[in-house]
């Protein structure tokens, strides 16, 4: 298996949200990236997305001129897989959804060199079960990163069923020389984070439904009453309220009623209400 000395190029598929700031925190830690999508109208949005993100860091000095002009020079985007047969790692970020994830991880394996790690994003599914889908499971395993990449600098590390012990070494490895600080979590629903954070979110919704409080008394209840920097309303806009149904209903079927998503939640999807992403959420966005 190739070790971290020999991470020069990083392959990402899904240039969303997520995706975007894989590939944007990779090339400012030093590494060539190929960014794949579907569609080249989905590549240049995420290209588009890391350039705003660079000039934000450099408004903010955290980044000089030439570093960034550097970390947008590393970036390839692509839509062909082909293209991700040098990559030294893949990190997917696709949409959350486990026959999406299994076709990309059956190509993966197909085009890649087989001594290179192939790590999913994945936020509730199981690593185990996407690594069926490879004729490599040892090498397969979750990098968890939280949203958004650039600015958190926590990863979550999953340990599917047959993840080999070096390949969990390697993936707290390449973490780190990103800049971020690991945990590790074991191939259980959810995770540590979301099984924890989901049924949260669900119940800022359900309170807010059924007339506990106005959106922004819950959210600011929870901001000063319990010191995190985002109420749930607020946080599920932020995430995606399309990640947080799908996520919720992997923990509903795996878990049980505990786990129900919100009534709201799910209306708020069928309206197409994803929050900040389409502009509209639980609040309103420019
Ligand atoms: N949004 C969050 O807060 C968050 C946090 C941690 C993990 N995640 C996980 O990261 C993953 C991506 O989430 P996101 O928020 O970036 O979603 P997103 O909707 O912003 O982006 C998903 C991207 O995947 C692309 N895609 C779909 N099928 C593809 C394929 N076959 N090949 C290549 N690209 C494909 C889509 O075109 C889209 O650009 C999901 O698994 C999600 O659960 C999300």
């Amino acid at each position: 298996m190739r070790t971290l000395d020999e991470i020069d190029t990083v392959g990402v598929v899904g240039a969303g949200n997520m995706g975007g700031g894989i590939a944007q925190v990779s090339a400012t830690n030093g590494y060539d990236v190929i960014l794949r999508d579907i569609e080249t109208e989905y590549v240049e949005a995420g290209l588009d997305t890391i350039d705003s993100s660079l000039d934000q860091l450099v408004s903010s000095n955290h980044l000089s001129e030439d570093e960034a002009d550097n970390a947008r020079d590393r970036i390839t985007g692509t839509t062909a897989m082909d293209d991700l047969a040098d990559a030294d790692i893949v990190v997917e970020a696709v949409v959350e959804n486990m026959d999406v994830k299994t076709e990309v991880f059956e190509s993966l394996d197909e085009v890649t060199d087989n001594e290179i790690v192939l790590a999913t994003n994945t936020s509730t599914l199981s690593i185990t079960s996407i690594a069926s889908a490879t004729e490599r499971p040892e090498q397969v395993v979750g990098i968890h990163f939280m949203n958004p990449v650039p600015i958190m600098e926590g990863v979550e590390i999953v340990d599917g069923e047959r993840t080999a012990e070096q390949t969990i070494e390697f993936a707290h490895g390449f973490s780190e020389a990103l800049g971020k600080t690991t945990w590790e979590s074991d191939d259980k629903p959810g995770f540590v984070v979301n099984r924890v954070l989901m049924p949260w979110i669900n119940e800022g919704i359900r309170a807010y439904d059924e007339g506990v409080g106005e959106k922004a008394d819950i959210d600011q209840g929870l901001k000063l009453g319990t010191n995190v920097p985002m109420g749930p309303l607020e946080l599920a806009d932020h995430i995606g309220l399309d990640i947080c149904l799908d996520a919720s209903e992997t923990l509903h079927e795996e878990l049980g009623d505990r786990y129900k998503p919100a009534y709201l939640l799910k209306r708020k999807v069928e309206a197409g209400e994803l929050g900040k992403k389409t502009g509209k959420g639980f609040y309103e966005y420019d």
